[in-house]
C-alpha cells in the first residue's frame, strides 16, 4: 500500500510515493519511466550497507541493468571533487542523454546527483530514493540541489526536478537516532511556517516519529510532501514564498559553514538551532509573542534537538565563533539582495513572513544571545 503525491511545476509533473516496503516494488515502478532498461544508483557507503541490496534485487527482478557508484557519507561530500568525480564515472558508463539515474541515499546524494543530472550532458532525468527522515520530508522534493562551497552552503547548484521521488518508510529503521532527530526539526519546520495545527500534533506526537511509529512517521511524511509540494507549485524557483521554507536556515547555514561541514552539526540540527534565533529576532523586534518563542524552544529541547550554539550537551559548543563571523556568513545567503538578506520571521507559531529589513545589529545580537545562552 502506498500513497501517491504529484508535484505540479510549470513543465513537469511528478509522482511522491510514500510506502512500507516499496523498495521491494522500485523496479516495477522505475522500468516504465526508462528508455531502455538500464540505469546507475548513486548512493553513500552507510546507505550501501544498510538499504542496497533491497533496490539492487528489486532493479534485478525488473530486468533493469545497473551500475553502483557508493560515494564517502556525509555533508563533505557536497563538494566540487565528488561532483567531478559522479560525472566522470557517468561518462565512463556512457550514459546516453535520455537515461536516468538514482539518487539512493538521504539529503546529501539528492543534492549532489541531481546537480550531476542537471549539468551531465546537459541535463538527464533522475529519480529520488530517500533513505533519511529529512529528505523524505523535505530534500527529495522541489528540485533544488547542490554543493557546498567553504563560502558557503549550497551556492553552487541547480533547480532541477526529479522524475520520481519512491520514499519507502522501512529505510528508516536503519537510520541512526542522531539523523531521526535532526530530520525531524525540519518536520516542525512546516507547522511553524503555516500549520499550527500540525505543530500541535507534533507536541503529541513528535517522540512517536522519533521512536519509528510507522503510522506517525507516514503521517509526518506525507503532511510534509503535500506542504512543500504546494509552496513549490506557486513558486519553484523561490521568487517570492518559497523562501519560506528557509525558516532558520540563514542562522543554520551559517553556524553549519563555521563547522566546515563536519559531522559536529548536522543540517537538522543547525535547522533547529536556527528557528530558534528566527523566533529570538522576530521577538525582539516587537513582533512575536515571547511565549511562543519559548513553545518552540520547549518543543526542541523535548525532542533532543540542540537549541543554542552554548548548548553543552553538543560538540558544537566546543567550536570558536563570533557574532561577527556568523554575521559575515549571513551576507552569502542566496536571499540576499542589494547587500540585504531576507530573513524569515514570524508573528507567532504558525505565522512566518518574509522580512528585507532587519537591522544588522538585531541579526548580530541573536547570534550572541545564542552563543552566550545559558540554562
Ligand atoms: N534540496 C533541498 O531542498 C534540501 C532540503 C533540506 C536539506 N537539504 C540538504 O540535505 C542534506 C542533509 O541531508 P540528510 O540529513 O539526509 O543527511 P545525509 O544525506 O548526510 O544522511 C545522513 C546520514 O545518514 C546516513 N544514512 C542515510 N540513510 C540511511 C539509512 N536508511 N540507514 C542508515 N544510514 C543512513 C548517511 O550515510 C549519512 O551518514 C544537507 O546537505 C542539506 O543542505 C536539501
Ligand atoms: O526547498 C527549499 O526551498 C528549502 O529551502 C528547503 C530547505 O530545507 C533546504 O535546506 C534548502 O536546501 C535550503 O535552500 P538554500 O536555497 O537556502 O540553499
Ligand atoms: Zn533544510
Amino acid at each position: 500500500m502506498s500513497q501517491k503525491i504529484t508535484v505540479t511545476v510549470k513543465d513537469h509533473s511528478y509522482p511522491i510515493y510514500v510506502g512500507a516496503g516499496l523498495l521491494e516494488q522500485a523496479g516495477e515502478i522505475i522500468a516504465p519511466i526508462l528508455s531502455r532498461p538500464q540505469s546507475v544508483i548513486i548512493t553513500d557507503e552507510n546507505v550501501a550497507r544498510h538499504q542496497l541490496s533491497r533496490l539492487e534485487k528489486s532493479l534485478t527482478n525488473a530486468g533493469i541493468a545497473f551500475s553502483t557508484l557508493i560515494l564517502p557519507a556525509g555533508e563533505a561530500t557536497k563538494s566540487f571533487d565528488q561532483l567531478q568525480n559522479v560525472l566522470d564515472q557517468l561518462l565512463e558508463l556512457k550514459l546516453e542523454r535520455s537515461d536516468k539515474i538514482i539518487a539512493f541515499g538521504g539529503g546529501v546524494i539528492g543534492d549532489l546527483v541531481g546537480f550531476a543530472a542537471s549539468i551531465y550532458q546537459r541535463g538527464i532525468g533522475f529519480i529520488q530514493i530517500p533513505t533519511t527522515l529529512l529528505s523524505q520530508v523535505d530534500s527529495s522534493v522541489g528540485g533544488k540541489c547542490g554543493i557546498n562551497t567553504p563560502r558557503g552552503k549550497n551556492l553552487v547548484g541547480s533547480f532541477h526536478q526529479p522524475d520520481l521521488v519512491l520514499t519507502d518508510v522501512t529505510t528508516l529503521d536503519s537510520l541512526p537516532e542522531r539523523q531521526v532527530r535532526a530530520g525531524y526539526a525540519e518536520v516542525v519546520k512546516y507547522g511553524l511556517i503555516n500549520d499550527v495545527d500540525f505543530f500541535t500534533w507534533l507536541e503529541s506526537n513528535g517522540e512517536k516519529i522519533i521512536a519509528g511509529d510507522r503510522l506517525a512517521q507516514t503521517h509526518a511524511i506525507l503532511t510534509s510532501c503535500r506542504a512543500k509540494a504546494h509552496v513549490v507549485a506557486e513558486d519553484e524557483k523561490e521568487k517570492g514564498n518559497r523562501a519560506l521554507l528557509n525558516l532558520g536556515h540563514t542562522f543554520g547555514h551559517a553556524l553549519e559553514a563555521e563547522c566546515g561541514y563536519a559531522d559536529t552539526l548536522i543540517h537538522g540540527e543547525a535547522v533547529a538551532i536556527g528557528m530558534v534565533m528566527a523566533f529570538d529576532l522576530s521577538v525582539r523586534m516587537g513582533l512575536c509573542p515571547q511565549a511562543d518563542a519559548e513553545t518552540v524552544r520547549q518543543h526542541l529541547e523535548r525532542l533532543a534537538l540542540p537549541t543554542r550554539i552554548s548548548d553543552p550537551k553538543h560538540a558544537l559548543s566546543n567550536i570558536p565563533m563570533t557574532a561577527q563571523r556568523l554575521f559575515d556568513h549571513t551576507l552569502h545567503d542566496k536571499k540576499a539582495s542589494g547587500g540585504k538578506v531576507t530573513f524569515v520571521l514570524t508573528r507567532g507559531l504558525g505565522q512566518a513572513f518574509l522580512c528585507k529589513d532587519v537591522a544588522p545589529d538585531n541579526i548580530k545580537a541573536i547570534f550572541q544571545q545564542s552563543l552566550d545562552a545559558a540554562d
